[in-house]
């Protein structure tokens, strides 16, 4: 079958056509095609599959066409994914299984219908406002980090640096511990720290992620959220704009009274076959 990969900001994804959800896609098979030695190598997959041919799409069916049926790299599920959705559309618009219309595309996920506009070489996606809920803490290194519970669809806990902790510091290459109490389901881990003013944007944040489901990763777009709602309310402030960096690029964040934009680059790389 044919297969295309592409990124968001580093985040890749291998993307699998299945318009009539046929294909037998099972944890194994997700793992092995995003293992980086033996298979594509991904951060994730992202099924395209029409809402209505697909149990968890079809109740969008009425809204939307298509399901973006996401995968984490370890073959585990998550709610949503951010540069996966910008991707996902990248993806609709280049193989013309949709059409810029001039108004936003609507895509059905497991958190519910998200909406994408094309600006200029970039795709936005609109989320759902991310819920500040609690505090809660990262362990890494033996070092305890306190940070914010944001729900962006899926799990966030976003920790600030304390001064003297450098991000490329941070050892990444194990899981930071959390509290299972606070996520009983996993939980994505942001590390920032601030940085200089961007124009236009009313902050500007640096971060490292840890994904569950997919370990380090060169970026997050629901982490960007988080980050942003965080960094927004830390401002005082309950709507604004906040340009967050991140390994790969960078990705700005608006939050809107009721709703959240992401904007950033998605490309597509490359299309081929795989064998069976
Ligand atoms: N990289 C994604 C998030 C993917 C899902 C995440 N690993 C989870 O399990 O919740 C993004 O761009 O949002």
């Amino acid at each position: 079958m044919e297969f295309t990969k592409g990124h968001g900001t580093g985040n890749d994804f291998v993307i699998l056509p299945d318009p009539d959800g046929t294909l037998d896609l099972t944890p194994e098979r997700v793992a092995a095609l995003c293992d980086r030695r033996r298979g594509l190598g991904a951060d994730g997959v992202l099924r395209v599959v029409r809402a209505a041919k697909h149990p968890e799409g079809a109740g969008q069916a009425g809204e939307a066409e298509w399901f973006m049926d996401y995968w984490n790299a370890d073959g585990s599920f998550a709610e949503m994914c951010g540069n996966g959705a910008r991707v996902f559309v990248r993806y609709l618009l280049d193989t013309g299984l949709a059409t810029p219309a001039g108004r936003a595309l609507p895509v059905a996920t497991r958190a519910g219908v998200v909406r994408a506009l094309v600006v200029g070489d970039e795709i936005s996606v609109e989320m759902r406002r991310p819920r500040v809920y609690d505090t809660s803490a990262a362990s890494l290194g033996g070092l305890t980090l306190p940070g914010a519970a944001v729900d962006v669809g899926n799990p966030h806990l976003v920790c600030a640096l304390p001064a003297g902790l450098e991000l490329p510091a941070l050892d990444l290459t194990r899981a930071p511990g959390f509290d299972p109490a606070v996520f009983p389901a996993g939980v994505n881990v942001e590390f920032t720290a601030p940085a200089e003013p961007v124009d236009g944007t009313d902050a500007h944040v640096l971060m490292r992620v840890y994904e569950r489901g997919s370990a380090e990763t060169l970026s997050c777009g629901t982490g960007a959220c988080a980050v942003g709602a965080v960094a927004l309310r830390d401002a005082g402030l309950d709507t604004g704009s906040v340009a967050v960096d991140v390994p790969g690029g960078r990705l700005t964040v608006r939050l809107t009274e009721d709703s959240c934009w992401l904007t950033g680059p998605a490309t597509l790389v490359a299309t081929g076959t795989l064998h069976p």
